[in-house]
């Protein structure tokens, strides 16, 4: 399988070539927007400066970059028969909808956060949300990230307070409490909070707390290295090999049954 790498400069872009030669496939190229200061790079792998250039030269696309490029991604990437396996975060209502449009013709894998672990958190917070009454049991959940971490609440954590909320039957955007800061009165009963934590160089770490007047049930979760990331994305981008088109998550690529 011929892999592209968009972002190939990155943290988690420079693992996946370790990763996708590691998983015995090929690295087709990657994408970067200053290829003129990434000589060794070059040395070692093609570089292109758009993802059109790099659809040609592969199967699968694996994207570690900004939420800017997923529209203009999404436009190279349909009716080019190329697959797409989407890792960035901080993704917007529209940049989501252009994600759910392109996935009507070409196979989709996003997920933001390719750990194993962390879909299985994502999982059991679900779970929980569907056993332990809102009424009862206040949601939060924390994220702690590094300094350079451009997006909050981790897309990670967002993710985890959609399971939350899809346990509950809810929408996340009717419950979501984010940045308390001031005179914020109680907690609404039913809400989902959110707190961000950046500092130094911490991979990435969520907890999400589920607390009564009588216990407190928390779960978390640790990255100890980036490269959890990179072997997931590469799983997953394996696992697209004459899968249809539609939009798929870590769960589909982990086979997990349907709750
Ligand atoms: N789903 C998951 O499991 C994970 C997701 N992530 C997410 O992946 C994304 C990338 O993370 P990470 O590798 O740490 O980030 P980096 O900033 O290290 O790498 C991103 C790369 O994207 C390129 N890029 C392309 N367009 C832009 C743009 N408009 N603005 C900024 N950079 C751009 C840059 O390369 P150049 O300058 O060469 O063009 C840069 O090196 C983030 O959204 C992060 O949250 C991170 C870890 C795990
Ligand atoms: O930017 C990161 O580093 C990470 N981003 C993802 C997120 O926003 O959840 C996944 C992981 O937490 C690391």
């Amino acid at each position: 399988m011929r892999i592209g790498i968009a972002g190939i400069t990155g943290r988690v872009g420079q693992l996946l070539i370790e990763e996708v030669r590691a998983a015995g496939a090929t690295v087709a190229g990657g994408t970067t927007r200053a290829p003129e200061q990434a000589t060794g790079l070059a040395a070692e792998v093609p570089l292109f400066t758009s993802m059109s250039a790099l659809a040609e030269k592969c199967d699968v696309v694996i994207d570690f970059t900004h939420a800017d490029t997923v529209v203009s991604s999404a436009r190279a990437l349909v009716g080019t028969g190329v697959a797409w396996v989407l890792g960035t975060t901080g993704l917007s209502a529209a940049q989501l909808g252009a994600l759910q449009e392109a996935s009507g013709d070409m196979t989709v894998v996003h997920a933001a956060n390719f750990s194993p672990g962390v879909t299985l958190v994502q999982r059991l917070a679900r779970m929980m949300g569907q056993a332990l009454p809102a009424e009862t049991y206040d949601a939060e959940i924390v994220e702690m990230h590094h300094r350079q971490k451009v997006d909050a609440p981790s897309g990670t954590a967002l993710a985890i307070g959609q399971a939350v909320a899809l346990g509950r039957g809810v929408a996340l955007e009717d419950v979501r409490e984010s940045g308390r800061d001031g005179l914020t009165g109680p907690r609404q009963t039913g809400a989902i909070g959110f707190a961000a934590l950046r500092g130094g160089q911490i991979v990435g770490e969520h907890d999400v707390l589920f607390t009564s007047a009588d216990e407190q049930i928390t779960l978390s979760h640790r990255s100890f290295n980036r490269r959890i990331y990179a072997t997931g994305a590469v799983r997953a981008a394996l696992w697209t090999k004459g899968r249809e088109a539609g939009l798929y998550n870590m769960e589909d690529v982990l086979g997990l049954p349907p709750l």
